[in-house]
């Protein structure tokens, strides 16, 4: 797998991705957009930091990518709508550089505080200023926005700082509020009382200008603002007017609209003397580049063997402590999904997918989608994975439910697969037994078989000899027969046979076997999720 990194990211995960025999590795930190524009479709990964854009027509130039990789949190600079639709899976590392932030913002918030910028600019310049009076963050009121991770962490530091702490994020759980220990208030309640304001939320249609001219307005007079998340967040244009009137005491910004800035308006701000521009460096500690750096290697490493990725962005996904319980599902499900859409040969118009037993109690969401991915790759020419099922499912107009009954039934857990079509209804029904993918229902039949790659299946009027024709007909075509599963609801009725094979089944051999004991349905299967994992 050949792998771009386009951005300078530490050496530490660059041995990683290195060292491994399925990886090889480019790493060009200096291309222009033309350039990267021009070699991408040579690669199918890229690894980025905040500049390079992986917008619609990077990825669409990317013919071949099959993962991006944002060393850092941010993924503002991708356009996930875009790489869903393509199927290429995004990652990042959104734990590596937290800490860094964190501590960043509260040295901003401090340098800002104590005007240690404009003391050391004035030493420098000769002068030994004593009247630049700092203010104390003790007694004071600080406004957190957004109060997760980076948020989270800067209101833990501020604590020790003897100020009283509120904070503002209308999805946080109150078990989160808790333990920050401090007041949740609105937007506006914030910004009304706050001596410091900060800001941790990520840049969105809801968040961009979510501090414009209105309410900047509204703040305490000489409020001081800080922003580590991103520009555009806090409206620039509006914050350089409220710096120039004196409303806004001081403010540092890390983050800007434009990076590196360059219009008349951020060239004006970063050079207003009461503002601390600083050229995102949040980030920029050694650890956290260093962290960074291995998180998104390693997730590399784990799309190139196949394995379960920590950080996908654009796949849903277990929580990391219900991987190993819930993997076999995904398995099973792969399964049936491949072996169930092969005796549909219509249009599809709705599948549902049931989870009965203790399976139903979890989020089955990452099954679901991993089901609907190997039903639509029997389906359509474009290869379809977790990342893009969903999406293709819709356009095709096929409606997708999920119904979850947690109830123990016969089994300890099932999973129903029902796939609909004009005139068209299947049903299968797998579980696990002993660690292994069974089918238990097939139609209306009761069945108990293990999937193999190669298998039969067919139904004809139940009378004696049929299975002995079957048998023999392979036979003669020296096809092995492994298993056989005979399912019947009838003395004499209709019969469903299922036979596994060592090997393929020619469709001159199908047509044989199907005249000679008169099928009423035969149909050869290639389950190729059923394969022996590696
Ligand atoms: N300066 C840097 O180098 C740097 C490095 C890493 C991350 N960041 C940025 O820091 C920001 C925070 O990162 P994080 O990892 O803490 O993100 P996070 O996703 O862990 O937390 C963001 C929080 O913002 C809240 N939120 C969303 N919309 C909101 C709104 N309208 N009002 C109030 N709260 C809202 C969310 O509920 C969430 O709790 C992001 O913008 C990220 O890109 C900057
Ligand atoms: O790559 C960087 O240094 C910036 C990273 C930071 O903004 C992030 O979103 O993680």
């Amino acid at each position: 797998m050949k792998i771009l990194v386009a951005e300078k990211v530490a050496k530490e995960g660059l041995l990683i991705l290195e060292k491994d025999p399925l990886v090889e590795l480019d790493v060009k930190t200096d291309l222009s957009r033309e350039e990267l524009l021009r070699i991408i479709d040579s690669y199918e990964g890229l690894v980025i930091r905040s500049a390079t854009k992986a917008d619609r027509e990077l990825l669409e130039a990317g013919k071949n990518l099959k993962v991006v990789a944002r060393a850092g949190v941010g993924l503002d600079n991708v356009d996930l709508k875009a790489a869903s639709e393509r199927g290429i899976i995004v990652c990042n590392a959104p734990f590596g550089n937290i800490n860094s932030v964190v501590e960043h913002a509260m040295a901003l918030i401090l340098a800002t505080c104590r005007k240690l910028v404009k003391a050391d600019t004035s030493i420098k310049g000769g002068a030994w200023n004593r009247s630049i009076k700092a203010m104390e963050l003790k007694g004071k009121v600080a406004g957190v926005i957004g109060l997760n991770k980076i948020g989270g962490g800067v209101v833990t530091r501020l604590k020790a700082f003897d100020c009283e702490v509120i904070g503002c994020d209308p999805y946080i759980s109150e078990k989160r509020v808790q333990d920050l220990g401090i007041r949740l208030v609105s937007l506006e309640e914030l910004i009304r009382s706050s001596d410091v304001i900060t800001v941790h939320v990520p840049l969105n249609d809801e968040t961009r200008n979510l501090i414009a001219a209105p309410q900047l307005q509204q703040m305490k007079d000489g409020v001081i603002l800080v922003n580590t998340a991103r520009g555009g967040i806090i409206n620039e244009q509006d914050l350089l007017a409220a710096l120039e009137s004196g409303k806004v005491g001081a403010a540092c910004v890390d983050v800007w609209s434009e990076e590196p800035p360059q219009s008349e308006h951020l060239k004006k701000l970063v050079a207003h003397e009461r503002m601390l521009a600083i050229p995102h460096l949040g980030a920029s500690s050694a650890e956290a580049q260093i962290n960074v750096s291995i998180d998104v290697a390693r997730d590399i490493v784990r799309f190139a063997n196949e394995q379960p990725m920590e950080y996908a962005a654009n796949i849903p996904r277990f929580d990391s402590s219900l991987m190993g319980q819930m993997r076999p599902f995904l398995r099973l499900v792969n399964i049936m999904a491949d072996f169930v859409s092969q005796l549909a040969d219509s249009n599809l118009n709705k599948v549902t997918f049931t989870y009965q037993g203790s399976v139903a109690e979890y989020d089955c969401s990452p099954i679901t989608v991993c089901g609907m991915a190997a039903l639509l790759n029997n389906k359509v020419e474009q290869d379809v994975n977790m990342v893009n099922a969903a999406l293709i499912a819709e356009n095709m107009g096929i409606a997708v439910e999920e119904v979850k009954n947690p109830a123990p039934a016969a089994f300890a857990n099932t999973v129903t697969i029902d796939i609909e079509g004009p005139g068209m209804r299947r049903t299968i029904v797998g579980t696990h037994f002993e660690g292994q993918p069974r089918v238990v229902r097939l139609r209306d039949y009761q069945v108990d078989f293990a999937p193999e790659e190669h298998m039969l299946v067919i139904t004809y009027q139940d009378r004696p000899g049929m299975i002995g024709k079957i048998g023999q007909v392979l036979g003669e075509h020296d096809i092995n027969i492994a298993a056989m599963n005979l399912g019947r609801q009838q003395k004499r009725g209709e019969a469903m046979v299922i036979l596994s094979l060592d090997s393929p089944v020619p469709s001159n051999v199908v047509d044989e076997i199907g005249s000679v004991i008169v099928a009423s349905f035969i149909k050869y299967l290639h389950v190729l999720k059923a394969r022996p994992e590696q």
